[in-house]
């Protein structure tokens, strides 16, 4: 069990609506405790509600500029003033989609950091990539980029979620000792920069988390909580997650 004040966060990509808001809200804050935080990142549209009713919230992504002739971004600096505290940056779906490498995530991530968002930057592998061995290598690859970019004590402010992309949205969640070997795979690379970065860094796991497997994952020594995607917009799970997280410190 890790001193490290885990967290449960809801990415709902671009699913929700106001009243989805409302009712989250309702069934979800009361149960707030001070040892683990809930997060929320809705769609942009529904940042504002989400604050106004109470949560803890922040972007799905930010641009890597600051203002401009940019359409259809989102910018850090308003999320910022809106009330946003985080950021998701590289998530997988934005990396394959919308053609995000290593390098334009590096400058997302810095570009949180430069608004006082803090980032909680996705790592993960392809199932191809884990079936030829690569997913160390790749996981690595994706946090040096950062590294290189902000140096290693920007990383003191932010939190990484590890979602390998064959899990996510699929039904097929890593096992709790899949998701351990990574993240302590994550813990110890990090550690060769900075032991103590890395003992206080939460690291998330993401990829088909529900109310059945979030216990045993959670229990896991270097997972400090999850990134959750469908599950985080039915108030119920989400908040049985939530408590899944409770459980453990
Ligand atoms: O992508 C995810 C969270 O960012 C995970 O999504 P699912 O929980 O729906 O697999």
């Amino acid at each position: 069990m890790s001193q490290r004040k885990p967290i449960v966060a809801g990415n709902w990509k671009m699913n929700g609506s106001v009243e989805l808001v409302e009712e989250i809200s309702s069934k979800v804050l009361s149960q707030i405790e001070e040892k683990a935080s809930l997060i929320v990142f809705p769609p942009a549209m529904l940042l504002s509600s989400a604050i106004e009713k109470g949560f803890v919230t922040g972007t799905q992504t930010v641009s890597e500029n600051n203002s401009g002739a940019f359409t259809g971004e989102t910018s850090a600096e308003l999320a910022k003033q809106l009330g946003a505290e985080f950021s998701l940056v590289g998530h997988s779906e934005r990396r394959s989609l919308f053609g995000e490498s290593n390098e334009v995530v590096a400058k997302k991530f810095s570009k949180a950091q430069e608004n006082a968002l803090t980032p909680i930057l996705c790592v993960g592998e392809t199932e191809s990539q884990r079936e030829s061995g690569e997913t160390e290598q790749v996981v690595a690859e994706q946090i040096k980029a950062v590294i290189e970019h902000s140096g290693i004590a920007s990383l003191s402010n932010s939190v990484i979620a590890y979602e390998p992309v064959w899990a996510i949205g699929t039904g097929k969640t890593a096992s709790p000792e899949q998701a351990q070997a990574v993240h302590k795979f994550i813990r110890d690379m990090i550690a060769e920069y900075d032991g103590h970065i890395a003992n206080e860094l939460r690291i998330l796991y993401g990829g088909s988390v529900n109310d059945s497997n979030s216990d045993l994952l959670f229990a896991q020594p270097d997972i400090d909580g999850g990134l959750i995607g469908g599950a985080s917009l039915k108030a119920d799970a989400f908040l049985s997650i939530y408590k899944s997280a409770l459980g453990n410190v």
